[in-house]
């Protein structure tokens, strides 16, 4: 199926598309990618959407069908169950629904975590994307708390036997995960700068106003800087993300949701307006290139996990990944390299230092970046840990969290850490090199493999880099005490 059809809806509905300057391509391994036919310069408008065309629990009319107090009862106002179903009723209600036309177009398929076999997500084993980030137990019991009991209050809005074919539990997982990797973020307009509306299509006032406010870029989840996950946002608890987000502007923006992105190439953006939103180049394009937005550069991990793909391009060091990788160390690693190389003061005095170190900063994990720098979190946790009772004491008094530096013992537990954090992977780095070169053309991984294995490569890659950093500071600190005490020696002899 062309494009030729969507873009017919999105005009027949009040959207504005330029199509001179940009069109689709299929394009391998990436579905739909837009592409610029002629050379761009920055702020050129590609296309306008006019904010009742975006599909959201305001814009959709069920909200009011169904009452809104009603829907407050049912919980469908706290997370994303309200949109969900939004999206399904809206999908049921075939060609007289406004958005059947761009519903038609969502892909019925993902390659995220949250549709892969046991067997495939056995191959995710060790990396930060454990069974509760990917979400499926909190998509399913918000189903079973809100949906189904909305869905049976009103036979008739939903029909006799709401559960099957467009409120079924597999369409109610679709639905989620087009929301989670295609919806934008479009909050209400607040009334600022009404003259912008008016100004022509290369108006920079409408940029700098949104350098400020985070622009509409898209999906809920990067823009909360906060890790919400699908899991929190679904079952709708009240967590620091959602007060961040109020899940009520989470809409789906047709037109908008066909660009990709890739890390850092962002050459164009979604910017609100007062009543439409308008994707702006932020960079001049030459024809034929790929007219990508942000999802906020995310590690591959979160890329899988979110949309189903991983970015791999070339790294300073050499080789290809993700420079926006990272890798979770959890807290408990740290407690049990510290007991086994037998510096804690007592298995009892850990337990009370991590309920307080929880306590204080609320962290049970640290992250690694590609600098492979050990975060100054986790060194001041090791360095609580290993203080003498009565420095521990003081400290707890005084509520302030150890310093982070680092000495000899410090590097000997973090060298402990990052070791069994390594071999928390079922496989190595060296064979997981080797499965992608193998594989690269001829010996046919899967998609899900082949991923999982870019994951687990970008992951050990930080946790090697950081092992090396640490254990060369280790050694050079180590033979320059010796040095020192050979100094000292030969001063006493001579
Ligand atoms: C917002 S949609 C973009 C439009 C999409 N390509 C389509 O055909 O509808 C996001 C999806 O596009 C794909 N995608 C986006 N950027 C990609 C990239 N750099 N590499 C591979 N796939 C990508 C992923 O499947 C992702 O879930």
């Amino acid at each position: 199926m062309g494009m030729d059809p969507l873009i017919s809806w999105f005009r027949s509905h009040g959207g504005a598309f330029d199509d001179s300057a940009m069109g689709f391509s299929s394009i391998k391994g990436q579905g739909w990618g837009a592409v610029a036919l002629r050379d761009l310069s920055e702020g050129h408008v590609l296309f306008t959407i006019p904010r009742d065309l975006t599909l959201s629990t305001h814009t959709c009319t069920l909200p009011e069908l169904f009452g809104h107090s009603e829907w407050q009862k049912y919980n469908l106002h706290t997370g994303w169950a309200g949109l969900m179903l939004c999206m399904m009723w809206e999908e049921a209600q075939g060609s007289s629904s406004k958005w059947s036309e761009y519903l038609a177009f969502l892909p019925t398929a993902f390659d995220t975590p949250m549709f892969w076999s046991e067997s495939d997500l056995e191959e995710l084993k060790g990396t930060s994307m454990g069974a509760d980030k990917i979400g499926r137990d909190g998509a399913e019991n918000d189903y079973r708390e809100k949906v189904i009991p909305a869905l049976r209050s009103r036979p008739d809005l939903f029909g006799a036997d709401p559960s099957t074919r467009f409120y079924s539990l597999a369409n109610y997982h679709l639905m989620g995960s087009r929301i989670l990797s295609r919806s934008f973020l479009v909050e209400k307009w607040d009334g600022k700068d009404e003259e912008d509306d008016t100004e022509g299509p290369d108006n920079t006032t409408s940029m700098d106003m949104d350098v400020d406010e985070p622009p509409a870029v898209s999906i809920p989840a990067a823009e909360g800087g906060t890790e919400t996950e699908e899991e929190p946002l679904l079952d709708g608890k009240d967590s620091d993300s959602d007060d961040e987000n109020d899940p009520t502007d989470i809409a789906m923006v047709p037109m908008a949701d066909m660009l990709n992105a890739r890390y850092e190439s962002e050459n164009a953006k979604l910017f609100y307006e007062q009543r439409d939103l308008r994707m702006v180049t932020t960079k001049a394009i030459s024809t034929g290139e790929q007219i990508w937005n942000t999802y906020g550069d995310p590690p591959n991990s979160d890329l899988l996990r979110r949309y189903g793909h991983v970015d791999l391009i070339p790294l300073a060091e050499g080789g290809l990944g993700n420079p926006a990788d990272i890798v979770d160390i959890r807290a408990d690693i740290v407690v049990n390299s510290v007991s086994e190389l037998g510096l804690s003061q007592s298995p009892q005095s850990s337990a009370e230092r991590v309920d307080w170190w929880l306590e204080e900063c609320d962290d049970d994990g640290f992250v690694l970046e590609m600098n492979y720098e050990l975060p100054n979190e986790l060194i001041s946790f090791v360095r609580l840990l290993l203080l003498p009772v009565s420095e521990w004491s003081k400290i707890r008094v005084k509520s302030r969290l150890p310093k982070a530096k680092i000495d000899d013992k410090i590097l000997s537990v973090a060298i402990n850490v990052l070791k069994r954090r390594i071999a928390e992977y079922s496989t190595t780095y060296e064979e997981d090199e080797r499965l992608l070169s193998e594989n690269s053309v001829a010996s046919g991984l899967s998609t899900n493999k082949r991923h999982s294995v870019i994951v687990r490569l970008g992951e050990k890659r930080i946790l090697r880099g950081a092992l090396s950093k640490v254990q060369e500071r280790l050694e050079s600190a180590t033979s320059s005490a010796a040095g020192v005490k050979e100094q000292s020696k030969k001063k006493e002899n001579g």
